[in-house]
């Protein structure tokens, strides 16, 4: 899913530099999923490093019109891609609306949050693609409004077979900055990581969804 091995890199250094990378092997992280992992990629970080958030707001704003052609509208995943969502918006000077999880229980009950109309092309923009159910209940909220989804930019995959099934089933063309593979590849080459903490992602990484089973037995 990434598109360029430079980008992909530059990115991964960028998330290290500010410390939005957490290992934890002790205390493992819950993911959205109910994974628990020993590792956790916290993009919602960039926001509060104005350098960090300008590089991925114009490495999107450039590839999206690249690789989907110029959107009407720019769509963020609720809560951790409205931010970044608005940015891209703004400096490719496009309407921008948010996808909540679920629709709202109370007001105007909305999913989509904003305007757009239907039939109008629409990008959607994540922050991290674990197992894309969040990503791709998104979409399907959006396609149920009747947007046409023309793709998805994410900053972050791990590249599990299980989001990658669920995106071309989908039908959903989608490009990330950066991946799992380019951020360990960055983290031993600036010893990010020791010897330990890479021996357990290495060991997390063979089956991630029942990683935390095997370590409690
Ligand atoms: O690919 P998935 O397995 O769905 O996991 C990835 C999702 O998890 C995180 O959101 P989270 O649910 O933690 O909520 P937040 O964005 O409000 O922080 C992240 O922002 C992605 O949207
Ligand atoms: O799957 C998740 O919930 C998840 C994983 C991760 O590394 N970072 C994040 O924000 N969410």
């Amino acid at each position: 899913m990434i598109f360029n091995n430079n980008t992909a890199e530059q990115t991964a250094e960028l998330l290290l530099q500010i410390n939005a990378i957490k290992l934890n092997s002790k205390n493992p992280f819950t993911w959205a999923s109910g994974w628990k992992s020993p590792i956790y990629c916290d993009n919602r970080i960039i926001l509060s490093f104005p350098a960090v958030r300008n590089y991925v707001r114009d490495e999107f704003a450039k590839h999206i019109e690249d690789k989907f052609g110029r959107p009407d509208v720019i769509a963020g995943v609720a809560t951790g891609a409205i931010g970044i969502g608005i940015l891209v918006a703004e400096a490719m000077g496009l309407p921008f609306v948010y996808v909540r999880p679920e629709a709202k229980k109370h007001g105007r009950q909305n999913q989509v949050e904003g305007h757009f109309e239907k039939g109008q092309n629409v990008v959607v923009v994540e922050d991290l693609i674990s197992t894309g159910g969040s990503s791709l209940q998104a979409v399907e909220a959006l396609r149920n409004e009747g947007a046409n989804v023309k793709g998805m930019a994410a900053i972050f995959t791990y590249g599990f077979d299980i989001s990658v099934e669920k995106i071309a089933e989908a039908k959903l063309d989608v490009f990330t900055l950066s991946n799992y593979d380019n951020l360990l590849k960055r983290a031993v080459a600036k010893q990010y990581i020791n010897e330990n903490e890479m021996a357990t992602l290495q060991e997390w990484r063979k089956s991630p969804s029942t990683w935390n089973v095997e370590v409690s037995k």
